[in-house]
Protein backbone atom coordinates (compact mmCIF):
# COMPACT_ATOMS: atom_id res chain seq x y z
CA UNK A 1 0.00 0.00 0.00
CA UNK A 2 1.61 3.71 -1.05
CA UNK A 3 2.23 6.01 1.80
CA UNK A 4 0.32 8.72 0.34
CA UNK A 5 -2.42 9.22 -1.90
CA UNK A 6 -2.90 12.49 -4.36
CA UNK A 7 -5.97 13.24 -6.13
CA UNK A 8 -7.00 16.15 -8.67
CA UNK A 9 -10.22 17.89 -8.96
CA UNK A 10 -11.91 18.81 -11.83
CA UNK A 11 -12.21 22.63 -9.98
CA UNK A 12 -8.21 22.33 -9.47
CA UNK A 13 -7.81 21.17 -6.26
CA UNK A 14 -5.05 18.72 -5.59
CA UNK A 15 -5.71 16.59 -2.57
CA UNK A 16 -2.38 15.03 -1.36
CA UNK A 17 -3.12 12.27 1.89
CA UNK A 18 -0.41 11.11 3.97
CA UNK A 19 -1.71 7.31 3.51
CA UNK A 20 0.06 5.65 6.86
CA UNK A 21 -2.95 5.66 9.60
CA UNK A 22 -1.37 2.83 11.05
CA UNK A 23 1.57 4.84 12.15
CA UNK A 24 -0.24 7.96 13.26
CA UNK A 25 0.49 9.19 9.52
CA UNK A 26 4.43 9.54 10.26
CA UNK A 27 6.14 10.97 7.12
CA UNK A 28 8.94 8.86 5.94
CA UNK A 29 10.91 9.19 2.91
CA UNK A 30 8.01 7.87 0.54
CA UNK A 31 5.64 10.71 2.28
CA UNK A 32 8.76 13.01 1.38
CA UNK A 33 8.89 11.65 -2.37
CA UNK A 34 4.96 12.37 -2.89
CA UNK A 35 4.97 15.59 -1.28
CA UNK A 36 7.17 16.50 -3.60
CA UNK A 37 4.70 15.48 -7.09
CA UNK A 38 1.79 16.77 -5.31
CA UNK A 39 3.28 20.64 -5.03
CA UNK A 40 4.74 19.57 -8.54
CA UNK A 41 1.34 19.29 -9.68
CA UNK A 42 0.03 22.42 -7.52
CA UNK A 43 2.40 24.43 -9.37
CA UNK A 44 0.67 23.73 -12.87
CA UNK A 45 -0.68 26.97 -14.06
CA UNK A 46 -4.43 25.18 -14.11
CA UNK A 47 -4.25 24.42 -10.81
CA UNK A 48 -5.96 26.58 -7.85
CA UNK A 49 -5.37 24.92 -4.56
CA UNK A 50 -3.09 22.59 -2.33
CA UNK A 51 -4.75 20.68 0.06
CA UNK A 52 -2.95 18.61 2.41
CA UNK A 53 -4.43 15.92 5.31
CA UNK A 54 -4.07 12.61 6.85
CA UNK A 55 -5.72 9.17 6.59
CA UNK A 56 -7.99 8.19 9.07
CA UNK A 57 -9.70 10.43 11.81
CA UNK A 58 -6.95 9.80 14.76
CA UNK A 59 -4.00 11.90 13.30
CA UNK A 60 -2.99 14.65 10.75
CA UNK A 61 0.81 13.40 10.60
CA UNK A 62 2.47 12.60 13.84
CA UNK A 63 6.18 13.95 12.42
CA UNK A 64 9.24 12.36 11.27
CA UNK A 65 9.19 8.26 11.40
CA UNK A 66 11.17 7.29 14.66
CA UNK A 67 10.97 3.83 13.55
CA UNK A 68 13.17 4.70 10.37
CA UNK A 69 14.87 7.84 11.47
CA UNK A 70 16.41 6.97 14.83
CA UNK A 71 18.99 5.10 12.73
CA UNK A 72 20.53 8.63 12.18
CA UNK A 73 22.78 9.07 14.99
CA UNK A 74 25.52 11.87 13.62
CA UNK A 75 24.56 15.80 12.77
CA UNK A 76 25.34 14.60 9.25
CA UNK A 77 22.93 12.16 9.10
CA UNK A 78 20.37 14.29 10.66
CA UNK A 79 21.39 16.93 8.54
CA UNK A 80 21.15 14.93 5.57
CA UNK A 81 17.16 14.07 6.12
CA UNK A 82 16.04 17.37 7.76
CA UNK A 83 17.39 19.28 4.45
CA UNK A 84 15.24 16.98 2.06
CA UNK A 85 12.20 17.37 3.97
CA UNK A 86 13.48 21.49 5.03
CA UNK A 87 13.40 21.90 1.05
CA UNK A 88 10.28 20.30 0.55
CA UNK A 89 8.49 22.43 2.94
CA UNK A 90 9.94 25.72 1.66
CA UNK A 91 8.52 24.81 -1.62
CA UNK A 92 4.86 23.65 -0.25
CA UNK A 93 5.25 27.37 1.45
CA UNK A 94 6.35 29.52 -1.77
CA UNK A 95 3.68 27.05 -3.64
CA UNK A 96 2.22 29.49 -6.21
CA UNK A 97 -1.36 28.53 -5.48
CA UNK A 98 -2.94 28.84 -1.61
CA UNK A 99 -2.29 25.53 0.05
CA UNK A 100 -4.78 24.24 3.14
CA UNK A 101 -3.61 21.93 6.11
CA UNK A 102 -6.77 19.78 6.88
CA UNK A 103 -6.11 18.57 10.22
CA UNK A 104 -8.19 15.63 10.17
CA UNK A 105 -6.65 14.25 13.60
CA UNK A 106 -3.72 14.96 16.05
CA UNK A 107 -0.31 16.74 14.52
CA UNK A 108 2.79 16.63 16.56
CA UNK A 109 6.42 17.56 15.87
CA UNK A 110 7.05 17.76 12.49
CA UNK A 111 3.32 17.03 11.36
CA UNK A 112 2.92 20.92 12.88
CA UNK A 113 6.01 21.81 10.73
CA UNK A 114 3.97 20.33 7.54
CA UNK A 115 0.72 22.27 8.79
CA UNK A 116 2.44 25.36 9.37
CA UNK A 117 4.16 25.85 5.79
CA UNK A 118 0.36 25.54 4.55
CA UNK A 119 -1.36 28.92 3.84
CA UNK A 120 -3.71 27.94 5.85
CA UNK A 121 -4.83 25.53 9.13
CA UNK A 122 -8.72 24.14 9.63
CA UNK A 123 -9.01 21.78 12.27
CA UNK A 124 -11.70 19.10 13.49
CA UNK A 125 -13.05 20.27 16.74
CA UNK A 126 -11.15 17.94 19.45
CA UNK A 127 -8.14 17.76 17.74
CA UNK A 128 -4.54 18.58 19.31
CA UNK A 129 -1.22 19.63 17.50
CA UNK A 130 1.92 20.81 19.06
CA UNK A 131 5.72 21.24 18.25
CA UNK A 132 7.02 18.39 21.10
CA UNK A 133 10.63 18.72 19.64
CA UNK A 134 11.57 19.64 22.88
CA UNK A 135 10.56 17.10 24.54
CA UNK A 136 12.33 15.01 22.33
CA UNK A 137 15.75 17.32 23.02
CA UNK A 138 15.90 19.13 19.51
CA UNK A 139 14.13 21.81 17.74
CA UNK A 140 12.11 21.81 14.77
CA UNK A 141 14.18 20.99 11.60
CA UNK A 142 12.10 21.10 9.07
CA UNK A 143 11.61 24.80 8.81
CA UNK A 144 8.85 24.94 11.06
CA UNK A 145 10.20 27.20 13.40
CA UNK A 146 11.31 29.70 10.88
CA UNK A 147 7.66 29.62 9.16
CA UNK A 148 5.60 30.02 12.30
CA UNK A 149 7.46 33.02 13.16
CA UNK A 150 6.56 34.23 9.97
CA UNK A 151 2.63 33.00 10.79
CA UNK A 152 1.71 33.50 13.79
CA UNK A 153 2.26 36.62 16.64
CA UNK A 154 6.32 36.31 18.08
CA UNK A 155 4.88 35.94 21.56
CA UNK A 156 2.59 32.72 20.55
CA UNK A 157 5.08 31.60 18.60
CA UNK A 158 7.76 31.19 21.20
CA UNK A 159 5.40 29.86 23.48
CA UNK A 160 4.27 27.01 21.28
CA UNK A 161 8.13 26.20 20.66
CA UNK A 162 9.67 26.32 23.81
CA UNK A 163 6.47 24.61 25.84
CA UNK A 164 6.78 21.77 23.65
CA UNK A 165 3.25 20.67 24.40
CA UNK A 166 -0.01 19.77 22.86
CA UNK A 167 -3.05 22.21 22.74
CA UNK A 168 -6.37 21.58 22.19
CA UNK A 169 -8.22 23.42 19.18
CA UNK A 170 -9.42 26.37 20.39
CA UNK A 171 -6.44 27.16 22.09
CA UNK A 172 -4.54 26.36 19.34
CA UNK A 173 -7.18 28.93 17.85
CA UNK A 174 -6.60 31.91 20.61
CA UNK A 175 -2.76 31.43 18.79
CA UNK A 176 -3.66 32.40 15.63
CA UNK A 177 -2.24 28.40 14.72
CA UNK A 178 -5.77 27.79 13.48
CA UNK A 179 -7.87 29.68 11.15
CA UNK A 180 -11.10 27.55 11.19
CA UNK A 181 -12.21 24.89 13.19
CA UNK A 182 -15.02 22.57 12.05
CA UNK A 183 -17.21 19.65 12.94
CA UNK A 184 -18.30 16.06 10.98
CA UNK A 185 -16.46 15.11 8.15
CA UNK A 186 -13.34 16.82 7.17
CA UNK A 187 -14.56 16.97 3.44
CA UNK A 188 -17.14 18.94 4.36
CA UNK A 189 -15.07 21.48 6.61
CA UNK A 190 -12.46 21.99 3.66
CA UNK A 191 -15.78 22.47 1.28
CA UNK A 192 -17.47 25.17 3.81
CA UNK A 193 -14.08 26.70 4.12
CA UNK A 194 -13.18 27.19 0.49
CA UNK A 195 -16.35 27.69 -1.63
CA UNK A 196 -16.06 31.38 -1.47
CA UNK A 197 -11.97 31.16 -2.57
CA UNK A 198 -12.77 28.30 -5.66
CA UNK A 199 -15.61 31.19 -6.92
CA UNK A 200 -12.67 33.74 -7.59
CA UNK A 201 -10.00 32.89 -10.50
CA UNK A 202 -7.07 31.35 -9.82
CA UNK A 203 -4.85 34.12 -11.25
CA UNK A 204 -6.06 36.74 -8.43
CA UNK A 205 -4.89 33.89 -5.70
CA UNK A 206 -1.14 33.22 -7.24
CA UNK A 207 -1.31 36.83 -7.68
CA UNK A 208 -2.55 37.26 -3.88
CA UNK A 209 0.20 34.31 -3.46
CA UNK A 210 3.29 36.26 -5.20
CA UNK A 211 3.13 39.36 -2.11
CA UNK A 212 4.08 36.88 0.42
CA UNK A 213 6.49 34.97 -1.45
CA UNK A 214 8.33 37.84 -2.38
CA UNK A 215 8.42 39.22 1.16
CA UNK A 216 9.30 35.65 2.49
CA UNK A 217 12.43 35.58 -0.31
CA UNK A 218 13.27 39.27 0.52
CA UNK A 219 13.96 38.40 4.11
CA UNK A 220 15.70 35.34 3.33
CA UNK A 221 13.53 33.24 4.75
CA UNK A 222 15.59 30.21 2.92
CA UNK A 223 18.82 31.11 4.81
CA UNK A 224 17.13 31.04 8.08
CA UNK A 225 15.60 27.73 7.38
CA UNK A 226 19.15 26.63 6.38
CA UNK A 227 20.15 27.62 9.74
CA UNK A 228 17.26 26.05 11.50
CA UNK A 229 17.99 22.73 9.93
CA UNK A 230 21.63 22.70 10.96
CA UNK A 231 20.95 24.08 15.18
CA UNK A 232 18.78 20.89 15.06
CA UNK A 233 21.00 18.75 13.58
CA UNK A 234 23.84 19.20 16.18
CA UNK A 235 21.03 18.86 18.80
CA UNK A 236 20.18 15.66 17.40
CA UNK A 237 23.53 13.92 17.64
CA UNK A 238 23.35 14.89 21.20
CA UNK A 239 22.55 11.66 23.48
CA UNK A 240 19.57 13.57 25.70
CA UNK A 241 17.89 13.65 21.84
CA UNK A 242 18.50 9.43 21.18
CA UNK A 243 17.61 8.79 24.71
CA UNK A 244 14.06 10.34 24.28
CA UNK A 245 14.06 8.88 20.84
CA UNK A 246 14.79 5.19 22.41
CA UNK A 247 11.99 5.79 25.24
CA UNK A 248 9.19 6.15 22.57
CA UNK A 249 10.57 3.23 20.57
CA UNK A 250 10.53 1.10 23.49
CA UNK A 251 7.67 1.62 25.10
CA UNK A 252 5.34 -0.59 24.89
C1 LIG B 1 12.04 17.49 12.40
C2 LIG B 1 10.84 16.70 12.72
C3 LIG B 1 11.14 15.81 13.85
C4 LIG B 1 11.91 14.61 13.43
O1 LIG B 1 11.73 14.15 12.29
O2 LIG B 1 12.61 14.07 14.28
C5 LIG B 1 9.93 15.29 14.51
O3 LIG B 1 8.89 15.11 13.92
S1 LIG B 1 10.14 14.99 16.18
C6 LIG B 1 8.58 14.32 16.66
C7 LIG B 1 8.47 12.88 16.24
N1 LIG B 1 7.15 12.39 16.58
C8 LIG B 1 6.83 11.97 17.82
O4 LIG B 1 7.62 11.97 18.74
C9 LIG B 1 5.43 11.51 18.00
C10 LIG B 1 5.39 10.09 18.50
N2 LIG B 1 4.02 9.58 18.57
C11 LIG B 1 3.17 9.94 19.58
O5 LIG B 1 3.45 10.75 20.43
C12 LIG B 1 1.82 9.28 19.54
O6 LIG B 1 1.92 8.13 18.70
C13 LIG B 1 0.70 10.18 19.00
C14 LIG B 1 0.39 11.28 20.02
C15 LIG B 1 1.08 10.77 17.66
C16 LIG B 1 -0.57 9.30 18.82
O7 LIG B 1 -0.83 8.60 20.01
P1 LIG B 1 -1.86 7.36 19.96
O8 LIG B 1 -1.99 6.85 21.36
O9 LIG B 1 -3.06 7.72 19.19
O10 LIG B 1 -1.10 6.26 19.07
P2 LIG B 1 0.13 5.32 19.51
O11 LIG B 1 1.14 6.10 20.25
O12 LIG B 1 -0.40 4.07 20.10
O13 LIG B 1 0.77 4.98 18.06
C17 LIG B 1 0.03 4.21 17.15
C18 LIG B 1 1.04 3.57 16.23
O14 LIG B 1 1.70 4.62 15.46
C19 LIG B 1 3.10 4.56 15.68
N3 LIG B 1 3.64 5.92 15.63
C20 LIG B 1 3.07 7.02 16.13
N4 LIG B 1 3.85 8.08 15.90
C21 LIG B 1 4.94 7.64 15.21
C22 LIG B 1 6.10 8.26 14.66
N5 LIG B 1 6.31 9.57 14.74
N6 LIG B 1 7.01 7.47 14.03
C23 LIG B 1 6.80 6.14 13.92
N7 LIG B 1 5.71 5.46 14.41
C24 LIG B 1 4.80 6.25 15.05
C25 LIG B 1 3.26 3.91 17.04
O15 LIG B 1 4.55 3.37 17.18
C26 LIG B 1 2.16 2.88 16.98
O16 LIG B 1 2.60 1.83 16.14
P3 LIG B 1 2.85 0.35 16.77
O17 LIG B 1 3.29 -0.45 15.59
O18 LIG B 1 1.56 -0.06 17.38
O19 LIG B 1 3.94 0.56 17.80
Amino acid sequence: MSSYIINESKDGVIQFTINRAEKRNAVNYEVMEGLQKAIQLANKPESKLLVITGAGNEAFCSGGDLSVFHSLRTEEQAYGMLSKMAGILYDLMMLKTPSVALMNGTAVGGGCELATACDFRIARKGIKAGFIQGKLVITTGWGGGSFLFEKIAYPNALKMLTEAKTYPVDELSQLGFINYIFEGEPEEGLANFIKNMLAIDGDVHKAYKEMATRKWEGQNLRGRIEEEVRRCSVLWENEKHHKQVDLFINRK
